[in-house]
């Protein structure tokens, strides 16, 4: 529930965020030739520093995020100035070549999405409870042009949540419809019991719901 990552912001409990860019981003990114200047979508993207290393990499990244605290953390944490404009009901923060809009990924739709030509997830999907996860795959399908590469890393765990855990078979079951799905390769298991999985995703096109 939003008001439940907001107390999360509020009180600093956020294990979730890594202090560098996380090795899966930086080992498989690159793999995809997704060409510099690409815009690369970020659902929920709390405050990574993936988009800053994907913004250096030549990336114009649209970040979505429902908390304003990450975002200011993130804007406060970065050496460039900060443009702040409104759009659609949105609040939009933007530094360098990171926009960031503030508010929920699912009031986020395609007209706001045009220039989109790329997408990253790391602990999105897994943030979401199950009956969640198969409108926020659908939904990125409708975010994302045929043709659109993506990585995402996913998570297993033991029962309990967020962050979920969620199976190679719910991977490919959520996103085979509408992308081509291929597993990069899985984490070492984490004493806290997790254990990262790699994707690349590609968009197929045109968009299936089941
Ligand atoms: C597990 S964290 C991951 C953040 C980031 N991807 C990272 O790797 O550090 C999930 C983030 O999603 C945000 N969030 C949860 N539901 C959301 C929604 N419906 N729309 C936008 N952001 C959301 C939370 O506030 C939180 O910052």
């Amino acid at each position: 529930m939003a008001s439940d990552w907001l107390e999360r912001w509020r009180d600093g409990r956020i294990g979730f965020h890594r202090d560098r860019p996380h090795p899966a981003l930086v080992q498989h990114w690159p793999d995809l030739k997704v060409p510099a200047g690409t815009k690369v979508l970020v659902p929920l993207c709390g405050k990574s520093l993936d988009m800053r290393w994907l913004a250096h990499h030549g990336h114009p990244v649209l970040g979505i995020e429902l908390a304003a605290q990450a975002i200011e953390e993130f804007v406060a944490e970065g050496a460039e100035g900060v443009a702040r404009y409104r759009q659609d009901g949105f609040d939009i923060c933007r530094q360098g070549s990171v926009e960031l809009w503030c508010g929920d990924f699912f009031h986020f739709h395609i007209e706001q999405a045009a220039e989109i030509g790329a997408f990253y997830d790391r602990a999105a999907l897994i943030a979401l409870p199950e009956a969640t996860r198969q409108r926020y795959a659908f939904h990125l399908a409708q975010l994302t042009p045929p043709g659109a590469q993506g990585l995402l890393v996913s998570l297993t765990r033991d029962p309990g949540g967020p962050p979920f855990s969620v199976s190679a078979d719910e991977v490919r079951q959520l996103f085979e419809p509408n992308f081509r799905v291929t597993h990069l390769g899985d984490g070492e298991p984490e004493p806290s019991g997790f254990r990262e999985s790699v994707w690349a995703l590609q968009r197929r096109g045109p968009l299936t719901s089941s």
